[in-house]
């Protein structure tokens, strides 16, 4: 009961406990600096720098534990804020980046069934069985049929070979999964990442508002790096045209080397070959380009 005690006053944060978002989210919190022991086997880890407990959950449960309010803030995927229905019940904070995929209808390559509206009346698995009674219903409706739907945890793409769907309704990365399974997808539902959500009536806000603004910053910090490079002081202009930098690019002289300056911007790190390449152009030299683990921008 004492662990019950510590929490008091906490901000109650729940992540995923393992599967594929895990990861990413130790290197979320590292970057963030938010800093905690886990011991072996438990569930709950007080942070050692911030007023924070964070609670080491399922995925899928999160986005109830977030709108009942039993949690102050999560992440987990969209897809299971949708599976949850809770989207009206609690707020996406933050987009994050990862855990990209779409959740998708699936039927055997060579099979009958090519489309949606095929497999209505006949036999689907899922993990997302409310999601998927809302699009079957009002096609079994206008069909006046009733699609079977079952509900299996994981290894959805196996229930076909094993005759047990004619359909599945999974989530689609690199298809891979699908693929080795002989399927096919004949419809996206959703497109869907990783959020961070947080109940609407937390007495937190402010910690809310501090995890966020530092969650963001890793992130940004990903998606941007530092460019800096000396050029001719007359050519200013040609090397800010190419890195104009968020709010401008800093522009600083070159004590030792008279008419040249120095300027340092950052630009997005998936377009640095092509800047890099054009500042040469432009007769730029010492160009460097320096990623950083966190920035507020
Ligand atoms: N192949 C994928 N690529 C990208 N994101 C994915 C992929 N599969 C799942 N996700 C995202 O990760 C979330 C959690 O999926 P995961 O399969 O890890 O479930 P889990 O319940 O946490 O773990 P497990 O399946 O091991 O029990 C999903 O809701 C989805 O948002
Ligand atoms: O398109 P791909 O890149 O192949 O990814 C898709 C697979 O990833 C997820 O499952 P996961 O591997 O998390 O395991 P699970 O089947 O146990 O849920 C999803 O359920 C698919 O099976």
């Amino acid at each position: 009961m004492d662990f019950v005690k510590d929490l008091d006053n906490r901000l109650l944060f729940a992540v995923p406990k393992k599967g594929r978002l895990y990861e990413e989210v130790l290197k979320l919190l590292n970057g963030s600096d938010i800093h905690f022991n886990r011991k072996s086997r438990q569930d709950i880890a007080l942070s050692t720098n911030l007023p924070i407990a964070l609670i080491f959950l399922p995925a899928a449960d999160i986005p109830k534990y977030v709108a009942e309010g039993n949690v102050d803030m999560g992440i987990t995927g969209q897809d299971m804020v949708m599976e949850n229905e809770v989207q009206d019940k609690i707020s996406e904070v933050l987009e994050l980046d990862f855990g990209k995929c779409r959740l998708c209808v699936q039927t055997p390559i060579n099979g009958k069934d090519q489309t949606l509206e095929s497999l209505v009346g006949k036999r689907v698995v899922t993990s997302f069985v409310s999601y998927a009674r809302k699009v079957f219903e009002p096609l079994d409706k206008a069909a006046g049929k009733k699609t079977s739907i079952t509900y299996v945890s994981g290894s959805v793409e196996a229930a076909c070979a094993l005759g047990l769907a004619d359909g599945i309704i999974d989530l689609v990365e690199s298809g891979e999964t699908m693929r080795a399974a002989g399927l096919h997808d004949v419809h996206t539902l959703m497109t869907t990442q990783s959020v961070l959500v947080a109940n609407q009536k937390s007495s937190h806000t402010d910690l809310i508002k501090k995890i966020t603004s530092r969650i963001r910053g890793v992130i940004a910090a990903r998606k941007y790096v530092l460019c800096s490079y000396n050029i001719l002081r007359e050519n200013i202009q040609k090397g800010t045209a190419i890195t104009p930098g968020r709010q401008g690019a800093t522009v600083s002289s070159l004590e030792s080397h008279n008419g040249w300056v120095a300027v340092s911007a950052m630009i997005e790190s998936k377009q640095k070959g092509e800047i890099m390449d054009k500042l040469t152009e432009v007769g730029a030299t010492d160009i460097l380009v320096t990623t950083f683990s966190s920035c507020r921008v």
